[in-house]
Parts: C-alpha cells; sequence; structure tokens
C-alpha cells in the first residue's frame, strides 16, 4: 500500500519543507497538506524534489472566523473564485496533484448548492491536469457542512460531468456517516480521487478505533483501487512516536 502523510495533522508543529522531510525519514511514499500558502513555493518545491515525495493535495484556504470553506456560499462568489485560483496557483507551482475545495457552511442549502455547482465548474475549467476533489465531512465534527455524504459528492460529480472532478473518501468521516464502508466506497469507485484514513471515533492513529484498517486497505486494493492512503489523523503526541501502524499497511 502506497501511504502519504498529511502535513495538516502530521508533523504540525515544523515548517512545511521540514515536515515534507519528516515524512521521507519515516517512510512514507507521498505527502499532502491543508493550507501551505504561508510558505514560498519554491521552499515547498524544493523540498519536494529533495525527497522525491510527490505532494498530492491541498486544500482552498477556508475563510475566516470558523468558516469551513467558501465554495457552497452563495453571494461569496468572489471569495471563493480567489481561493480557488490561490489554491490552483499553489498546486501548479509545486507539482501539486489536486486541489480540495471546500464547501463551507451555507445557511441556505438550496442556494448553497447553486453556488457549489458553479464554483466548481469554474474550479475544474481552470484546472486543467490538476484534480478537484471535494470532500464529503462528518456533520458531528462540522455541523452545517454543505457535504455531508459520499452520495450526495457522487450526484454532484457525475452531473457535473468533469474528468478532473474526483471525490475524497475519508474513511473517517463515511463511518461516522452511515457506515457501511466498503460497499459505498465500492459504488463510487470510479469517482474516488483519493482515500484518507483515521481511527474512529477518536481520529487518532489507524491502528485503534472501530476500523480495521488492513482489511480495508487490502478489500480496496482487490477491488481495484490503485491510489495512496492519505493517514489523516491527530497523533497523541510526537508524530515518530505514532507510526506503528504503517507496516500494518505497506505489507498488505
Ligand atoms: O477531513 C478533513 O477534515 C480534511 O481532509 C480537510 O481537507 C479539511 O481540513
Ligand atoms: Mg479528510
Amino acid at each position: 500500500m502506497k501511504l502519504s502523510a498529511n502535513l495538516g495533522f502530521l508533523w504540525r508543529e515544523l515548517p512545511l519543507p521540514e515536515a515534507i522531510r519528516a515524512a521521507k525519514r519515516a517512510g512514507f511514499d507521498a505527502v499532502e497538506c491543508h493550507f501551505p500558502f504561508d510558505v514560498p513555493t519554491d521552499e515547498a518545491r524544493a523540498a519536494l524534489d529533495e525527497t522525491g515525495l510527490p505532494m498530492l493535495g491541498l486544500n482552498t484556504r477556508p475563510g475566516e472566523d470558523g468558516e469551513f470553506g467558501l465554495a457552497a456560499l452563495p453571494d461569496r462568489e468572489a471569495d471563493a473564485r480567489a481561493a480557488i485560483e490561490q489554491a490552483l496557483d499553489y498546486a501548479k507551482a509545486t507539482g501539486c496533484r489536486a486541489v480540495h475545495v471546500m464547501a463551507g457552511k451555507p445557511d441556505d442549502s438550496a442556494r448553497a448548492d447553486a453556488a457549489f455547482r458553479a464554483n466548481l465548474s469554474h474550479a475544474c475549467e481552470l484546472a486543467g491536469n490538476t484534480t478537484i476533489l471535494i470532500e464529503p465531512i462528518n456533520t458531528r465534527d462540522v455541523p452545517g457542512y454543505h457535504l455531508a455524504t459520499i452520495e450526495q459528492a457522487a450526484e454532484i460529480v457525475s452531473a457535473l460531468g468533469y474528468p478532473n472532478l474526483k471525490i475524497m473518501a475519508d474513511c473517517y468521516h463515511l463511518q461516522i456517516m452511515g457506515g457501511d464502508l466498503l460497499r459505498r466506497i465500492e459504488k463510487h469507485l470510479p469517482m474516488i480521487g483519493h482515500v484518507q484514513i483515521a481511527a474512529v471515533p477518536s481520529r487518532g492513529r489507524p491502528d485503534e478505533g472501530e476500523l480495521n484498517y488492513p482489511w480495508i486497505a487490502a478489500a480496496l486494493r482487490d477491488m481495484g483501487y490503485e491510489g495512496y492512503f492519505g493517514a489523516e489523523y491527530r497523533p497523541d503526541g510526537p508524530t515518530e512516536d505514532s507510526l506503528g501502524w504503517m507496516g500494518m499497511l505497506q505489507s498488505r
């Protein structure tokens, strides 16, 4: 299994270039991050080139004061598109493969849905070779988030019809929002651009909790998933001390 370190949660105390080097030393095959925009692109790029790790993804900026994305906020089209353009520019400058367009927590879900689809279309048309990801996020952690289930994400991907629009299937969120992970991932497999993992319910290291990731990873591989598994969990101490789970997945 190919493993990616999510540097929004792992080594988050380190500057991004140092976190990339730490991920390489620990044996990860790739990295992904959340909001790298304060780090000059040439510094991130240099660390990626030096380590040889691909950067799989980054997020559009979340907005202000507890906002969790902008793309589904009616009347915020200019802010949402500026965030998309900033993320795509950063991705292109660093060779990052995908941009996760964060939806946000709108008040009016009908208008929100129209705004989200229009902003995603804009993103897909600008993106070229960069993949645009949308991620269902559980409403226990983020009440009011516009995109909460894989079924809702699949309907949007299918309706918009862009080949570069995919789903980020975060097993932590999917398990909380209904479970039945294997069947639901298999049903939507052609639309899945990336998979993330963490324990449920703690969001700790992937060898804790109610999900059996070695088994899930082998099953996903058998159904044809060839991508990486993004480790997006909160270590309960230094990241290096939390990595005992890696061997269990790498050997599958
Ligand atoms: O699951 C998550 O919270 C992330 O993948 C994300 O992109 C939002 O920060
Ligand atoms: Mg995630």
